[in-house]
């Protein structure tokens, strides 16, 4: 088929749909695809890498007071729809699928207005403001958590779970902690704050480096690329078993190799590590829509799967915290297999099946 995917800003929304595309071309089922993005959103740089035909369309997100800045956003969504519709006429795809995000606002409506088969796939547990616009509009809603289920009209849903579960469910451990000068074989936390970096997360790290330079493991520590600098500036001497660094470009396979995460609670990030059973311990954003990181860590947290520490909680004890945790493995064998159990490994496949009814719904 020949597929159009949307979606962008963050690495939440853009993974999902690098794993969707991997698993289309994997079944052989992908003739054509072409991913539409912005120049500004973190796409640009992570989609022409994956070696996958971008096209952009420019506009920017919807303040919420109102404000003169808001006219020129809505008169920049209404050329950004023509943009999208010259880019969809010209393509001719088979089925538009959008991940989130304002841009796949523009080129998922811009496709309905063109009687093109559309989906969307919601990846947290509560709705984005993209999708809850785009909802009426749409064939097929497809969706992980089961707390948003009630936002959007049950004949067009279909819970799947998120594409990039089924992207690194069969990864094994192997030598990718040594790209970091890491020792695979060692015990190994991770730290990172989503596909942008979180400085509350990065200062907790701070706090408790000498914690962790004094423990049995080692920790790579990701930043987020525009933190980097002062991060690097405010550690002073980094220990030995500490290794800092900006962004992991192949998050995916140095996952199997960990013993413990500390991070954000992004829906994809989720996805990932209930995937292969990585314990985690959960700081959920609190500048989010609706909440839903807290809701998102709160449904592995019931399962067992994570503890989840709100930000406001996050004292000097911290670093000893998740120090212990480091050494209790019946505690961690417990998490390992709640996670386990949340995983989705088939979600990319029951994508694009709902992809497949979408496209039938119009034959
Ligand atoms: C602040 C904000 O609005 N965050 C949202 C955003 O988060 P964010 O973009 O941080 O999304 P997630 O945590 O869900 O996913 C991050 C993705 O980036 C990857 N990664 C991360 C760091 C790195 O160095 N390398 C790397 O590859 C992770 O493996 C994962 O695939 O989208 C998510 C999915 O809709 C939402 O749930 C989050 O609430």
């Amino acid at each position: 088929m020949r597929v159009v995917v949307s979606g962008g800003g963050t690495g939440g929304h853009i993974y999902p749909a690098l794993a969707l595309i991997e698993q289309l071309k994997t079944r052989g089922l992908l003739a054509d695809v072409l991913y539409v993005g912005t120049h500004r959103g973190l796409e640009s740089r992570i989609v022409p890498k994956a070696g996958i035909p971008f096209a952009t369309i420019e506009l920017q997100g919807f303040k919420r007071s109102l404000s003169l800045s808001n006219v020129k956003t809505v008169t920049m969504f209404l050329g950004s729809i023509g943009k999208a519709k010259r880019l969809l006429r010209d393509f001719r795809p088979d089925v538009v699928v959008g991940t989130g995000g304002y841009v796949s606002a523009a080129t998922v409506f811009a496709a309905t207005r063109l009687h093109i088969p559309t989906v969307i796939h919601e990846q947290n547990s509560v709705a984005g403001v993209t999708n809850k616009f785009l909802a009426r509009f749409v064939d097929k809603i497809a969706y992980a958590f089961p707390e948003v289920a009630d936002t959007f009209p049950a004949k067009k849903l279909v819970q799947t779970g998120n594409p990039r579960a089924q992207q690194v469910a069969h990864l094994r451990p192997n030598n990718r902690l040594a790209d970091f000068g890491l020792t695979p074989s060692e015990r190994t936390l991770l730290i990172f704050g989503g596909s942008r970096g979180a400085p509350k997360i990065n200062e907790a790290a701070i706090a408790a480096l000498p914690t962790f330079a004094a423990s049995h493991f080692q920790t790579l520590f990701v930043t987020g690329r525009v933190h980097y600098d002062a991060v690097i500036k405010a550690a002073g001497a980094v220990p030995d078993n500490v290794k800092i660094v900006p962004y992991v470009d192949d998050m995916p396979a140095i996952l199997p190799d960990l013993t413990l995460v500390i991070g954000r609670s992004g829906a994809t990030s989720l996805a990932e590590l209930t995937a292969l059973g990585v314990p985690a311990v959960l700081i959920p954003s609190p500048n989010v829509t609706g909440n839903h990181q807290f809701i998102n860590a709160q449904s592995l947290a019931k399962a067992g799967a994570a503890m989840v520490v709100p930000e406001t909680e996050l004292g000097p004890d911290f670093g000893e915290r998740v120090a212990s945790l480091m050494q209790d493995d019946e505690r961690l064998v417990r998490m390992t297999r709640a996670a386990k159990q949340l995983g989705v490994p088939d979600a990319a496949d029951r994508l694009i099946a709902v992809m497949q009814s979408a496209i039938a719904m119009h034959a």
